[in-house]
């Protein structure tokens, strides 16, 4: 998406064909910074830290991350190696397993003196796949937005409520559900995003707003516990969020507090959609909430936030006493029943087995 006149992606190959810049994104909205990574280990930190998040663009990082292995070292040995230390960075996003298996796939049968070459061809590819996916993802979740709108007075704003940050920032570009929210706005659809700040680090303040305010989309932040509240009034019409891993039988892991807004929207008749790439569907399992590892991510996210302070500083400050302990799960999963639809690439599917694998028929 554009920066002031300037389009990035999140990541993009250096010009020496090797490295990788991103957008560090530990210091957005205050600062737009960009980072060279040079080895598999600066990608493993980069992923592990957060500079880049968000299930695809983890996703993506890491098969450029496999890329830079093959260039050191091409073996097999060395290929299961950098899929270990890759995919131990974090736990939860299936976009991580998925571009991993898939670069270990595609790699494998190639001659050792040919997988640097090929494994950087197949980790740009997946880039610009996921750009494709999003923007396939953001004309069906349009179709839905525009329906909303038919609805309603003409001219009346669609309000939508939306989770952390599935925006490009999540991904390649485009994001997955803020897509539709751009396809809309291009349409000149009257659409206002309510955004969660989304506690503990703040991804919705800090990087969603900063992503609507960059491309004029009206919004307002909102505390994570207004959802419910502003539902009760009529004031969301829809939510849309994004997803770290969706199960075969339409079971929803996302940031933390996404299940809370699910219930809500349930006890009031707002549809709650979910916008994901296939790569995001764990066909493996069943029961999200049986078989889906949550990733604990440590307290101190809980105890302390960053922000810039009254001269310009970026800096942490303590929002609890020194001695207070804090848990701090990175996800939670929505059941089935609360989904009114996945917005997938290919249209938008019953959260089920069975509507995923219409959708999907290739996967029965
Ligand atoms: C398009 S996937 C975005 C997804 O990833 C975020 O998690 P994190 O920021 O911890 O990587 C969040 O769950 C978003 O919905």
């Amino acid at each position: 998406m554009n920066v002031g006149d300037r389009h990035y992606r999140t990541i993009w190959l250096s010009d020496d064909g090797r490295s990788v810049e991103i957008i560090d994104q530990r210091w957005l909205p205050h600062e737009f910074r960009i980072e060279k990574l040079v080895t598999v280990a600066g990608i493993a930190t980069a992923i592990r830290d957060m500079w880049v998040r968000g299930a695809p663009l983890i996703g993506v990082t890491a098969a450029y991350g496999v890329a830079m292995q093959m260039t050191d070292d091409a073996s097999d040995e060395a290929l299961d190696t950098v899929w270990e230390v890759l995919h131990d960075t974090r736990p939860t996003a299936i976009n991580l397993r998925w571009a991993l298996d898939e670069m270990r796939r595609f790699l494998r049968p190639l001659p050792l003196g040919e997988r640097a070459a090929a494994a950087y061809r197949r980790a740009n590819e997946i880039a610009d796949e996921d750009v494709g996916l999003n923007r396939a993802i953001g004309e069906n979740g349009l179709a839905i937005i525009k329906d909303i709108a038919a609805r309603k007075q003409p001219g009346e704003t669609v309000n939508i409520l939306t989770h952390c940050n599935a925006g490009w920032l999540a991904t390649v570009d485009y994001g997955t559900a803020t897509s539709p929210i751009y396809l809309a706005v291009e349409a000149g659809i009257p659409v206002h995003v309510y955004v969660d700040e989304t506690r503990p680090r703040n991804q919705g303040a800090q990087l969603t707003a900063w992503e609507m305010a960059g491309h004029g989309v009206p919004h307002t932040l909102i505390v994570d516990n207004a959802g419910g509240h502003l539902m009760q009034r009529g004031a969301i019409d829809m939510v849309i969020v994004g997803t770290d891993r969706t199960t075969a039988d339409g079971d929803v892991c996302n940031k933390i507090g996404t299940y809370l807004k699910a219930l809500a929207a349930a006890d009031n008749d707002v549809p709650f959609y979910v916008a994901l790439p296939s790569p995001t569907i764990d066909w493996t399992v069943g029961d999200g909430l049986a078989e889906i590892p949550i990733e604990e991510r440590s307290g101190d996210e809980v105890s302390l936030v960053w922000g810039k302070t009254a001269s310009g500083e970026i800096a942490q400050v303590r929002v609890s006493p020194e001695a207070t302990p804090a848990a701090n799960p990175a996800f939670d999963v929505t059941p089935a029943r609360l989904v009114t639809g996945l917005i997938t690439e290919r249209g938008v599917a019953k959260a089920s087995r069975e509507g995923l694998k219409a959708m999907f028929p290739e996967r029965g």
